[in-house]
């Protein structure tokens, strides 16, 4: 049977996120590229700003505009926090159906009190939350018409954690590490972004519970237990482009072996077409995970510590913003979930 082809516009096509997402769609059967639109730089050709998407090089980007966006059935946005609510609004108001889905933060948090203290500004509301191997939240996004595309570093560091939290292996007082990729900042130019400040440098930043996910990952572990969640959590900036790696630990509840703790994680995700539970041993790295709508994740028990420690790894540009959006338009249109995606990482 013929199948029409969705039609998708991706606004903020110029930037890191709207890139990635077009790269996937690229390869997805069953959509045809519409509108790709920019703010400073509408009027520019595609081809100048992301010379890696070549068949869309001679595309020429168009502002950023309700009347641009309407008359598509999907429209991806890959905008600055603050911008999605208003545009999503008059989106839908040209057309009840369109489905909307934000790869910013604004409609992540459930908490307003908790998005005014991390993000300083009105809480826009609650969207469908995008990560579906959380155990509940596939059957939100299956017919979604919003849906809001989960932070990078909560995506690697939930997925990490959440068997260990659900089974109730551990206390949910957890330490988060994770080093990233410099594209996890974005495209404008900022000065720790710099060649030289990022080529043979590893750095932290948003130290001491400041960073903006924080919240976020506090939100997705308190959907697992009862117990009350807390969460320190450090980021690093490491010289390379994408991935991220995240050393994740909490303190054991009770007695477990590194075999039970193992089997607790390839039981959860047995089903999970993109998450990989590494055969004993073998500990994730970015590199396999790179351009692959992957995560990889590994589990050990530290019986002198007392603590279980799990290390998980995606790209932060796929799995982590844009390989997401991808799965949750597919689950939202009733696609199957991997279409256009792949667990295929680019290595070395
Ligand atoms: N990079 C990542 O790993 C992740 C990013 N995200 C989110 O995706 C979104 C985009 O991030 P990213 O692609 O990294 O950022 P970039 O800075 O690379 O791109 C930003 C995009 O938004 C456009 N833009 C800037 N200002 C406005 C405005 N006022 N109105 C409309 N469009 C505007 C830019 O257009 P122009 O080039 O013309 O200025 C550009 O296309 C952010 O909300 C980010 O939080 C989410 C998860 C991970
Ligand atoms: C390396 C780096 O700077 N990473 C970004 C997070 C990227 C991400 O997921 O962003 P959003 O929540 O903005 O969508 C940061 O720490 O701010």
């Amino acid at each position: 049977m013929h199948m029409s082809k969705v039609r998708v516009a991706v606004a903020g096509a110029s930037g890191y996120a709207g890139g990635e997402v077009l790269r996937l769609l690229l390869g997805h059967p069953g959509v045809e590229i519409g509108a790709v639109t920019a703010a400073s730089n509408a009027g520019e050709r595609l081809g100048a700003l992301q010379p890696h998407l070549v068949p869309l090089a001679d595309r020429v980007l168009e502002p950023t505009t309700v009347e641009v966006l309407a008359g598509h059935d999907v429209v991806f946005l890959g905008l600055p926090h603050g911008q999605s609510g208003a545009l999503a609004e008059e989106l839908t108001a040209h057309n009840p159906d369109v489905v909307v889905i934000d790869c910013g933060a604004d409609f992540r948090l459930e908490d307003a009190a908790a998005w005014e203290r991390f993000y300083g500004s009105a809480h826009a509301g609650t969207w469908p939350y995008g990560l579906p191997e959380l155990p509940g939240a596939r059957d939100a996004l299956r017919g979604a018409r919003r849906v809001a595309v989960p932070g990078c570093y909560p995506t690697v560091s939930s997925l990490t954690l959440a068997p260990a939290v659900a089974a109730g292996l551990v206390l949910p007082d957890v330490v988060v590490v994770a080093a990233s990729g410099t594209s996890g900042a974005g495209k404008a130019a900022k000065p720790h972004l710099l060649g030289s400040e990022v080529m043979g440098n590893t750095s932290a930043y948003g130290v001491g519970g400041v960073h903006r996910h924080t919240p976020e990952i506090t939100q997705n572990l308190g959907r697992l237990t009862d117990a009350e969640v807390k969460v320190s959590f450090t980021p690093l900036l490491v010289p390379m482009a994408r991935g991220i790696l995240a050393t994740c630990s909490a303190p054991l509840a009770g007695p477990v072996s590194a075999e039970e703790a193992h089997a607790v994680y390839a039981k959860a995700y047995a089903d999970e077409p993109f998450v990989h539970v590494l055969p004993a041993g073998q500990w994730p790295q970015t590199q396999a995970v790179l351009g692959s709508n992957a995560v990889h994740l590994q589990v050990a028990v530290d019986e002198a510590a007392g603590r279980l420690v799990a290390v998980g790894a995606i790209d932060n540009l796929a799995k982590g913003t844009a390989g997401a959006a991808v799965q949750c338009m597919n689950l939202a249109l009733g696609l199957d979930e991997t279409t256009g995606l792949t667990t295929v990482g680019l290595a070395p």
